[in-house]
């Protein structure tokens, strides 16, 4: 009883979790009342929300309470970086057991404060709920810094499409796991711990990106919706698609084949989520950085086909060899 948070009491956790997080100078007014102030410098706050439920976001014998803490605001500050915003304010909806060790929630939130130490942010309010399901509900905020956002709805005809970050290797991780087998720590830590490339997204936006989203669903199927609210298809290149070393490591350990380890990654980077890459289409004049890899093109969508069902992106011309991640089927 003493030391679960059912011992400690919510209001005691409540102080103990917000006394972690520093004032920032876009904290006006921090924890502690009805409301918290963040100042919106040009007017304009980007607001976000994402759900970690435990069993499908996380396990708890895979992940520690600090990865979970990372991982809540990797995946969100990642979509204020999407929209070309600089992260200022997250808030943080706590749904817990009461019988969850106070170290655990302890852990949790230096996650939180060590990943907002990278992003930038820091944590302004809150919840705490019982809950017999372990789910932690994060609303981020980010400045846009006077310019306007990256939408999905920019892209063009002749657009390249980039990305910047991992992908495949949070995928590659979770089959590691879900085999229990060990395999590189990179596609492992990629799992727990995803980094986002967080200052690239307003990056991409002074790049003159076009349109730009986050990675959490798997590449193609992400393009998907870039594609459909711009009324554009995108063709990859799977010469362009070149797996990091460790993900060629981890589908070789997870028994891919000689001659099929270089495909099966591919497939991965294409279908597999979670690692929170940012990918962007930039006019095609565009001088990339090199940590923008070129993977494909924007292409005109074939007349009447805009908004039917079907995946716009293609890779080399045809449907890509695996689907991302949908809750629901
Ligand atoms: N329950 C909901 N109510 C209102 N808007 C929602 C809801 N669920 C998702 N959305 C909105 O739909 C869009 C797509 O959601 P999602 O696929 O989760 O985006 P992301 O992968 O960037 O988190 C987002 O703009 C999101 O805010
Ligand atoms: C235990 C466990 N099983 C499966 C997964 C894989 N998984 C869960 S949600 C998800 C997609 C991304 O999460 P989502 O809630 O859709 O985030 P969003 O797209 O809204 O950013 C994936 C690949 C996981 N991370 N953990
Ligand atoms: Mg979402
Ligand atoms: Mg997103
Ligand atoms: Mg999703």
């Amino acid at each position: 009883m003493r030391n679960t948070i059912g011992g400690l009491g919510e209001f005691a956790l409540i102080t103990r979790v917000t006394s972690q997080f520093p004032m920032t100078d876009d904290v006006i007014l921090g924890p502690g009342d009805d409301a918290a102030v963040v100042a919106a410098p040009d007017g304009r706050t980007v607001a976000t929300t994402d759900l970690l439920v435990e069993g499908r976001h996380f396990r708890r014998e895979w992940s520690t309470a600090g990865d979970v803490g990372h991982r809540a605001v990797a995946q969100n500050f990642a979509d204020v970086a999407a929209m070309g915003a600089r992260p200022t304010a997250l808030l943080i909806g706590f749904a817990a057991p009461a019988d969850l060790p106070v170290s655990w929630a302890e852990e949790f939130t230096a996650g939180v404060r060590d990943e907002c130490a990278v992003s930038g942010g820091t944590v302004v309010g809150g919840d705490m709920v019982g809950s017999d399901t372990l789910t932690i509900a994060v609303t981020a905020l980010g400045d846009l810094q006077g310019r306007a956002p990256v939408r999905r709805d920019g892209a063009r005809p002749g657009d390249v499409v980039a990305y910047t970050g991992h992908l495949g290797l949070s995928a590659a991780g979770l089959a590691l796991l879900e085999r229990g087998v060990d395999g590189p720590a990179e596609c492992l830590s990629e799992h727990r711990r995803p980094s986002p490339p967080y200052a690239r997204g307003a990056e991409a936006a002074l790049l003159g990106a076009t349109a730009m989203l986050d990675v959490s669903d798997g590449l193609a199927q992400d393009l998907g919706h870039v594609c459909r609210a711009s009324g554009v298809r995108v063709d990859l290149e799977s010469e362009a698609l070149r797996p990091e070393p460790s993900l060629l490591e981890a589908v070789r350990v997870l028994g891919a084949g000689p001659g099929r380890a270089e495909r099966v990654a591919r497939d991965l980077m294409v279908a597999g989520g979670e690692d929170h890459a940012l990918a962007a289409a930039f006019p095609p004049d565009t001088v990339l950085p090199d940590h923008w890899h070129r993977v494909g093109t924007v292409v005109e969508a074939a007349h009447g086909t805009a908004g039917k069902s079907g995946n716009p992106v293609t890779v080399d011309g045809h449907p890509p060899g695996g689907t991302g991640w949908d809750h629901f089927r």
